[in-house]
C-alpha cells in the first residue's frame, strides 16, 4: 500500500478507502510529521529520564550547634554510624564478624552502590571471613516511607493488594491473632522477684540460654535474607518518658504496621536517634525449634528485659510486636511511678479526659473515636503525675462489620497508608466486604492517629475525670451503665470481665466468661494488685468517677437477646462525659449491687435495668447468679493480697464490692 508522505493511508480524495474520514496530522512546512509539538523531556536516555524522576530527599539536619551529637558529622558519616548501629543489632553473638550491611533495595543497582564500604563494627581491619554469612551483604531498608513500603509489599509479598480506598490489604499468614501461650519471659536475677509468675500470670518462664538460642535463630534467619526492614521509632508521647525502639523485620507489612503504630520520629529526631532502648527481632516467617528447651509449639515470642530485646519466631501476626512493646511498658513505667493502661482515651472541648478500659472487642477503639471529642489514643496509655499520654502513634481498629454510618471516622481512616489485615475484597474493584469472615473474624486496620480528624496532637492530656470500664456481657445480665464507687471500680478492674461468644456461625452457643486482670492480663508484668493500687491512688487523688458499661447483650443472653445498639451506648457515654449522668437518679441492683440510672437522654429507659428486658424472669435470675458465681470464683485468687500500702481498709472494701448472694 502506498503512503502519501504524511503517514496516513488514504485515497486521493481525502476519504480513507474503508469510508472513514482521512486522519489529519500536523503538516510542517518541510513535510515531516512530528509526534507532538509540545516541549520535550530533558534526557537523552531512558536511564537519564528515570534519574530525573526522583529528587534526593532534602538534607534534614540543619547544623544547629554542638548540643546535637551528630551535628558535626557529615551526612556520609551519619549514614555510616546508623549502619554500624544496625549492624550491631544484627550481629550474631557467636561469630567474629557480623553482617555486612548496605542501605537500599537490592533490586536497585544505584542504591546498592551508595554505601558498600560499611563493615561490621567489630571489624576495623580486614579479617578473613569465617563463614559464608560473613561474605554476603544484607540490604537494610531503613525507615522507609509508606509509599516505598507499599511498593515493596506489592512487588515481593504475596497477598498484598491496594484496596479501593488506597489501603494496603495484606495477610498475616497462619496466625490471625496473638498467641499468649507461646509468650516466654527470661527469668533471671533481675526478674525472678520483680515479675508476676505462676498461676494466672502471662509470664511463662524461659532461661537466658534458650533465649539466646532463639535470638541467634532469628538473627541468622534475618541475615540470610537479601534485605531486612529496620524501623527506629518512639513509644510514649510524654517526651520525658519516651522509649526508643528498633524493629528489625523481614516484611514490608511489618515495617508499615509499626510505622503506623509507633510514634514516627521527625527527620531530625531520627538522625540523632543513637542506640535504641529496646529492639525487636521479628523473624515471624521462621519457626522456633521445638527441640529448644521451653518450646511447646513452633511459635515463640520471647522477652528478655535485661537485654532489652524481644524475639518473634513462628507468627507473622503484627499485633505481637505492638503488644510485646506494651508488655515492656508495663514493666518500665510502673518503675517510674507511672501507671500503664490497656485503655482508650479521649478529651472533651473543655479538657475533660475519659479512659476506656476493656478487653479485646469491648469498644475501646470504637468509643474513644468520637467525632465530638479529641482522640488521645485508642489502646495503650500512661497515667503519670502530669496527666495521661498515649504510648502509640496509631490505632488498631477491629473491622468486622465496619460500617460508614456507625463508625465514620474509622471508615474514613482506611485509606492510603493504612494496613488492612486479613480482609476479603472483590477481586476486580478491590471493594472490601467488611462482613466477610472467610479469613478470620479478627480483621483489623492499623492507621496513624492523624488519620482521625480530631486527634489530639501531641497525644497527651490532663488527669482523667471519668474511668469507664467496658464489658461485652454476652450473658445479657449486666446493666448498660452503672456508676461505681472506688472499691467497686477496683473490684471490676481487677476482675477484668468480658464474655465472648464461642462460635458465631452454628446457632446458639453458650457465652464464655473471660476474666483478665486489669483488663489486660496478657500484657501486665507485675502482680495485678500493683497496677490496681496505683489506679486507686490516682483516681482518689484526682477525683475520677468509675463507670461500668455493658456493650454486650440485652433482653437475653447471646442467641435470645441482641447486642446493645451502638447508638445507645454512645448516648450513655455522652451523658458520662457531659456530667449529666453523675446527677441522675439511681437505684441499686440485686446481687451485683450496682447503681443504675433510671433515665439517660436518648436511651429507652426500660433497657437500663436488664431485668425489664428479659421476658423469662426466672432465666434472668439464674443467669445473673451464674455470672455472679463466676466472678466470685475468679476473685478467690486475689483474696490473699493487700492493695496499697499502710493500714487502709481498701482491700476489705474491694472484697466486699463484688456480688453478694
Ligand atoms: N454497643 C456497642 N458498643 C461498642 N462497640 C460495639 C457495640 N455494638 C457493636 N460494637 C462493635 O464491637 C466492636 C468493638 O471493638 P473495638 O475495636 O472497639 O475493640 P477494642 O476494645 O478496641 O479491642 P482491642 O483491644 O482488641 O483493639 C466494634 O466492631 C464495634 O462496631
Ligand atoms: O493485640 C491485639 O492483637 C489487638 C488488641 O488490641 C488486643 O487484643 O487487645
Ligand atoms: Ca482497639
Ligand atoms: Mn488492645
Amino acid at each position: 500500500m502506498a503512503s502519501n508522505g504524511n503517514g496516513s493511508v488514504a485515497n486521493g480524495n481525502g476519504t480513507a478507502r474503508n469510508g472513514l474520514a482521512k486522519i489529519q496530522t500536523h503538516k510542517k512546512h518541510n513535510g515531516i510529521c512530528h509526534d507532538d509539538s509540545g516541549p520535550t523531556v530533558k534526557a537523552q536516555t531512558i536511564d537519564e529520564l528515570h534519574s530525573l524522576q526522583k529528587k534526593k530527599s532534602a538534607p534534614t539536619t540543619p547544623v544547629t550547634g554542638f548540643q546535637a551529637p551528630f551535628a558535626t558529622l557529615t551526612e556520609e558519616e551519619r549514614h555510616k554510624q546508623q549502619l554500624q548501629s544496625i549492624s550491631a543489632s544484627l550481629a550474631s553473638l557467636t561469630r567474629e564478624t557480623g553482617p555486612n550491611l548496605v542501605k537500599g533495595d537490592p533490586a536497585r543497582k544505584s542504591d546498592t552502590q551508595k554505601v558498600t564500604h560499611v563493615h561490621h563494627h567489630h571489624v576495623s581491619t580486614p579479617t578473613i571471613a569465617v563463614s559464608d554469612s560473613a561474605l554476603k551483604f544484607t540490604h537494610v531498608l531503613y525507615n522507609l516511607s509508606p509509599a516505598e513500603l507499599y511498593e515493596q509489599a506489592i512487588k515481593y509479598e504475596k497477598g498484598s493488594f491496594i484496596s479501593s480506598t488506597g489501603a494496603l490489604a495484606t495477610l498475616s499468614g497462619a496466625k490471625t491473632g496473638r498467641s499468649p501461650r507461646d509468650k516466654r519471659v527470661v527469668k533471671d536475677d533481675l526478674t525472678k522477684n520483680d515479675l508476676w509468675w505462676g498461676k494466672g500470670s502471662p509470664n511463662i518462664e524461659m532461661d537466658e540460654h534458650s533465649f539466646m538460642v532463639n535470638r541467634e535463630r532469628a538473627v541468622d534467619y534475618l541475615n540470610s535474607l537479601d534485605k531486612v526492614f529496620v524501623n527506629d521509632q518512639f513509644l510514649n508521647w510524654d517526651t520525658e518518658n519516651r522509649i526508643k525502639v528498633r524493629i528489625v523485620s523481614a516484611r514490608a507489612y511489618h515495617s508499615l504496621f509499626m510505622h503506623n503504630m509507633c510514634i514516627r520520629p521527625t527527620p531530625e529526631e531520627l538522625e540523632n536517634f543513637g542506640t535504641p532502648d529496646f529492639t525487636i527481632y521479628n523473624a515471624g516467617q521462621f519457626p522456633c525449634n521445638r527441640y529448644t528447651h521451653y518450646m511447646t509449639s513452633s511459635t515463640s515470642i520471647d522477652l528478655n528485659l535485661a537485654r532489652r530485646e524481644m524475639v518473634i519466631l513462628g507468627t507473622q501476626y503484627a499485633g505481637e510486636m505492638k503488644k510485646g512493646l506494651f508488655s515492656v511498658m508495663h514493666y518500665l513505667m510502673p518503675k517510674r511511678q507511672i501507671l500503664s493502661l490497656h485503655s482508650g482515651c479521649n478529651m472533651g472541648k473543655d479538657g475533660d479526659v475519659a479512659l476506656f478500659f476493656g478487653l479485646s472487642g469491648t469498644g475501646k477503639t470504637t468509643l474513644s473515636t468520637d467525632h465530638n471529642r479529641y482522640l488521645i489514643g485508642d489502646d495503650e496509655h500512661c497515667w503519670g503525675d502530669n496527666g495521661v499520654s498515649n504510648i502509640e502513634g496509631g490505632c488498631y481498629a477491629k473491622c468486622i462489620d465496619l460500617s460508614r454510618e456507625k463508625e465514620p471516622d474509622i471508615w474514613n481512616a482506611i485509606r492510603f497508608g493504612t494496613v488492612l489485615e486479613n480482609v476479603v475484597f472483590d477481586e476486580h474493584d478491590r471493594e472490601v466486604d467488611y462482613s466477610d469472615k472467610s479469613v478470620t473474624e479478627n480483621t483489623r486496620a492499623a492507621y496513624p492517629i492523624e488519620y482521625i480528624p480530631n486527634a489530639k496532637l501531641p497525644c497527651v492530656g490532663p488527669h482523667p475525670k471519668n474511668v469507664i470500664l467496658l464489658a461485652c456481657d454476652a450473658f445479657g445480665v449486666l446493666p448498660p451503665v452503672s456508676k461505681l464507687n472506688l472499691a467497686q471500680t477496683m473490684y471490676h478492674f481487677i476482675s477484668g470481665y468480658t464474655a465472648l461468644v464461642a462460635g458465631t456461625e452454628e446457632g446458639i452457643k453458650e457465652p464464655q466468661a473471660t476474666f483478665s486482670a486489669c483488663f489486660g492480663a496478657a500484657f501486665i508484668m507485675l502482680h495485678p494488685t500493683k497496677y490496681a493500687a496505683m489506679l486507686a491512688e490516682k483516681m482518689q487523688k484526682h477525683g475520677a468517677t468509675g463507670w461500668l458499661v455493658n456493650t454486650g447483650w440485652s433482653a437475653g443472653s447471646y442467641g435470645n437477646g441482641s447486642r446493645i445498639k451502638l447508638q445507645y451506648t454512645r448516648k450513655i457515654i455522652d451523658a458520662i462525659h457531659s456530667g449529666s449522668l453523675l446527677n441522675a437518679e439511681y437505684k441499686k441492683t440485686e446481687i451485683f449491687g450496682l447503681e443504675i440510672p433510671t433515665e439517660v437522654e436518648g436511651v429507652p429507659s426500660e433497657i437500663l435495668d436488664p431485668m425489664n428486658t428479659w421476658s423469662n424472669k426466672k432465666a434472668y435470675k439464674e443467669t445473673l447468679l451464674k455470672l455472679a458465681g463466676l466472678f466470685k470464683n475468679n476473685f478467690e485468687t486475689f483474696t490473699n493480697y493487700k492493695i496499697g500500702k499502710g493500714n487502709n481498709n481498701l482491700t476489705e472494701e474491694i472484697l466486699a464490692a463484688g456480688p453478694i448472694f
